[in-house]
């Protein structure tokens, strides 16, 4: 509750202009960061599609280079096989035919020997230097394979290590046939891991980027950056073989690696000719701290922006805070000149002993009931007031205890239930006068007669007073006239209850009496 206090203070939202500027101050920080947020997260996918661009051309390309590295391989392989005597494999004179594998081998780098087997799995000739010392091979997958699809087509197999140099290589074969059609022996080519460890090398790549060689079955050939412990793995159950190549031969997608845990955005190639595929992966953590560290410059710039925009909001809010603490302080000042001139007025209308109107507003109120008597031609009439022996009463009792009596008879003259049209003013010293606009004279001297009664009825005890009562009296003089505004009516008025004021005076006071014209 006092926090939402602070806040509606802070940001002046008790003032219209406060909200105003609240919401378009919110509207701008609001605008600021989604375009902030959607620039930089278009820049992330921009490097993200780039990445992948990258990973598919990089594993197409690489597909083609180990297409055109087993296509070498393989036509070595058939022209051996297109030399090989009519008589077959037992015709084969042997040293100039390892001569001619060496030449053969020589001409394609990335190979690592040619050898013929038998249908035993008995090594008959070889490029390689040196014979192995275990001469049956009939073990070999390549050779299993062979001895039971009977086909003319290239097999490559999984890595192995030559039994001959030690060195990891991959098989590549091919079944001869003898002239019944039956199984013959095989032929192999080997081509060295290694070529692939060292073509790899030559790209430019992340620590944790990945560029990988597999068959079709999901396992591996060569991994780049690794060692031979990732080689043989076999990554069937990778996102790559489960999801991707079931979809399509070619495209990119980002998963985390069943080899090394790592997340990296991947492109991948299956290749037309042979049973290989080529993934190559870019680290996605190192990508998006690339990313990070290239926008840093945008970050930062659109934080300095959003800072300003909230630091000018924090300026403006303050002068509007000011502006309104100006404003209500300002109405506070004009309510209090708005009373004090309302006191002031009533103090300048008003008798400051009595309360009645004073002289003042007795003057204004007759002009104005004048001037509708000139326009609506109804009588007004004016009853003049005055407090008999009042001089004796003020000098037997005090003029303090005179104040209090013309207090009280100004209270009685207020209690005569006249209409809320007329008005009862004190006129001066020990004189009162009652206007009673559109009244005519009978109702006017009734209403002095009821004021003289009233008084009278009230008993205050004036022992001067001569009379046989020994209380406060009042003598009315009461006069109407129908307002000419050609003459002075206020004059005419005045002068005639003055006149029959003095008659009741004459008269023996404590009485009314009405003049008239005539
Ligand atoms: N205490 C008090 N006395 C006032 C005030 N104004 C006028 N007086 C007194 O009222 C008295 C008026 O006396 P007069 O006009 O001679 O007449 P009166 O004694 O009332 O005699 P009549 O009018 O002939 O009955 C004077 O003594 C004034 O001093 C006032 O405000 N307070």
């Amino acid at each position: 509750m006092k926090f939402r206090k602070n806040v509606a203070r802070a940001l002046a939202l008790n003032s219209s202009l406060g909200r105003s500027i609240t919401f378009f101050m919110a509207g701008l920080l609001l605008a600021g960061i989604v375009t902030c947020v959607w620039t930089l997260t278009r820049s992330w996918d921009k490097t993200v599609q780039d990445a992948e661009r990258s990973a598919i051309n990089l594993s197409v390309s690489q597909s083609r280079q180990a297409e055109d590295t087993f296509l070498q391989a393989e036509l070595v392989l058939r022209e051996v096989r297109r030399n090989i005597p009519q008589e077959g494999l037992a015709s084969i004179t042997i040293p100039p035919f390892n001569t001619y594998l060496a030449e053969l081998k020589d001409r394609v780098p990335q190979l690592h020997g040619v050898m013929v087997f038998d249908a035993q799995g008995i090594m008959l000739a070889t490029s390689l230097d040196k014979r192995p010392l275990m001469t049956n091979y009939s073990d070999r997958e390549y050779f299993i394979y062979h001895r039971h699809n009977n086909h003319g087509s290239l097999h490559i197999g999984h890595v192995i290590r030559s039994r001959s140099t030690g060195d990891m290589v991959i098989p590549v074969s091919l079944r001869i046939n003898d002239a019944a059609g039956g199984f013959e022996g095989v032929l192999l080519a080997t081509v060295k891991v290694e070529y692939f460890r060292h073509f790899y090398g030559y790209f430019e790549l992340q620590d944790r980027d990945l560029l990988a060689l597999l068959t079709t079955d999901g396992t591996t050939l060569y991994v780049r950056p690794y060692g031979d412990e990732t080689i043989n793995q076999n990554l069937s159950s990778s996102p790559l073989f489960t999801r991707e190549l079931s979809q399509k031969d070619r495209g990119h997608g980002t998963w985390v690696s069943t080899l090394d845990n790592i997340e990296r955005i991947y492109g991948f190639a299956r290749s037309e000719r042979y049973p290989l595929v080529v993934a190559a992966g870019y680290d996605k953590s190192a990508l998006w701290n690339s990313w990070l560290r290239g926008s840093l410059p945008d970050i930062v710039l659109n934080a300095m922006l959003l800072l300003g925009t909230l630091l000018m909001g924090a300026i403006i809010f303050r002068q509007v805070r000011l502006n309104v603490r100006n404003q209500t302080q300002l109405a506070t000042l004009r309510d209090e000149l708005t009373s004090i001139n309302h006191t002031l007025q009533l103090m300048a209308l008003a008798d400051g002993l009595t309360g009645l109107a004073n002289r003042r507003q007795f003057d204004l109120f007759l002009s104005q009931s004048l001037k509708n008597s000139a326009q609506t031609q109804k009588p007004v009439s004016l009853i003049m007031i005055d407090i008999d022996y009042f001089k004796r009463y003020n000098d037997f009792y005090g003029h303090v205890a005179g104040d209090n009596c013309l207090r009280l008879v100004g209270d009685i003259l207020q209690k005569l239930q006249l209409n809320k049209n007329d008005l009862i003013a004190r006129y001066g010293g020990e004189e009162f006068a009652i206007i009673l606009p559109d009244t005519g004279p009978e109702a006017a001297l009734f209403v002095a007669r009821r004021a003289v009664s009233m008084v009278r009825g009230a008993k205050i005890p004036h022992s001067q007073a001569g009379g046989q009562h020994a209380v406060v009296t009042i003598s009315a003089g009461c006069y109407s006239v129908i307002a000419d505004a050609d003459f002075d009516d206020a004059i005419r008025l005045k002068e005639g209850a003055d006149k029959a004021l003095y008659q009741a005076k004459i008269e023996g006071r404590d009485r009314a009496m009405a003049t008239s014209d005539s």
